[in-house]
């Protein structure tokens, strides 16, 4: 059975997330009727992860509009721009909401001005290009995939066979449509019978390694390891690591990448055991308004996600907490940005963006 995170279907007005702050040991499901619930879902990750947030979201508009009637399209453009702007509020460092919500405000202007197209016509039109990021996204994945292992494979001694990687927070069908991004690297190493391990990070605080990437590992029965967030420099000296792959919220266009806190630490590591580092994202994550990762936002969490585990208090009362959820790691750490169109050295994304 295929891990579901999102399920979906306009018709019935259906929308539900998994629960992620519930996994590994509940799935349960939240029902979404609109933008404030899919806003509420992603403040509080009980949906993460950089595209899963921009689907979320825009679903949760999809499902909001198609319940109501507009008496005009000035009406339905002006209740459509007003809602984007809310979901970009949920969190400020991933940017594929707001490149979702940019693309999504061009549309309704256009069909809005387009006199051959009804105020019904403009409203189905715009449900249906949300509708079809889901089928996107996966295919995205599915090239990320492809690309991303014949670009590491491509780098092994011609003895070497398989492949140890090591990957860091969450990346696959629970922080995407389906499949994933580094992680679906991982998948398609392990489709092809190349990959002889994946190490995961816990990725504490909130585990998105221990918690979501081993329950998607074990679900589909993928060699891995899990390892504390400390143990990545004895992993590079005592494992034969290949390559690391990890995801992005934010790559900037001379490459530097926001995504999840420890990311930098390990991309530093990797370049003192000379081990690859790539990251592996679609281009609905590569904001070219941002020359460099300086001026990226970097959200804090609070105290309490850091203090607690399950709900346990595991730091002393009164301690000071510093809870960044991201870091920006620089491009000159950055061996390759895989995408769904190919793998590019970070000098090369301005040329790809055609800017
Ligand atoms: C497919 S990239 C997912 C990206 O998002 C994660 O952050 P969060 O769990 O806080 O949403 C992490 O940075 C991943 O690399």
């Amino acid at each position: 059975m295929v891990l579901q995170s999102i399920k979906f279907d306009v018709e019935f007005g259906l929308l539900e997330i998994l629960d992620q702050l519930l996994l590994p040991e509940k799935t349960q499901y939240i029902k979404i009727k609109g933008v404030e619930d899919g806003w509420s879902v992603i403040n509080k990750m009980q949906v993460r992860g950089a595209p899963a947030i921009a689907i979320v979201g825009s679903l949760s508009l999809a499902v909001e509009i198609w319940k109501e009637e507009f008496q005009d399209k000035k009406t339905l453009l002006r209740e459509i721009e007003g809602k984007l702007n809310y979901l970009i509020s949920a969190r400020p460092t991933a940017v594929n909401m707001k490149l979702a919500a940019d693309e999504l405000l061009e549309l309704a202007i256009q069909l809005s001005r387009d006199e051959t197209c009804s105020t019904r016509d403009m409203k189905k039109n715009f449900i249906d290009a949300i509708t079809m990021m889901l089928d996107k996204d996966i295919a995205d994945n599915k090239n990320i995939g492809k690309h991303g292992s014949d670009a590491i494979l491509s780098n092994l001694q011609s003895q070497e066979t398989t492949i140890k990687v090591l990957t860091h927070c969450n990346t696959g069908s629970l922080a995407t449509a389906g499949y994933g991004t580094a992680l679906g690297v991982v998948r398609r190493l392990h489709e092809m019978k190349r990959l002889d391990r994946v190490y995961l990070t816990e990725t504490r605080p909130y585990n998105q390694g221990a918690r979501l990437t081993a329950f998607e590992m074990v679900h589909d029965k993928v060699p891995a390891t899990l390892i504390c967030d400390s143990m990545v420099a004895y992993l590079f000296q005592k494992k034969h690591i290949q390559a690391v792959l990890v995801g992005a919220d934010r790559v900037a266009m001379n490459g530097d990448t926001a995504n999840k806190i420890g990311t930098y630490q390990i991309a530093c590591l990797a370049a003192l055991h000379d081990v690859p580092f790539y990251v592996c994202a679609p281009f609905t994550s590569i904001d070219s308004s941002k020359s460099s990762g300086d001026s990226i936002v970097i959200e804090e969490r609070p105290e309490h996600e850091m203090t607690y585990i399950a709900g346990k208090r595991i730091a002393a009362p009164g301690i000071s907490v510093w809870n960044p959820a991201f870091d920006v790691t620089p491009a000159k750490f950055i061996r390759g940005i895989i995408t769904e169109r190919g793998v590019f050295e970070c000098s090369d994304l301005k040329n790809q963006l055609n800017l």
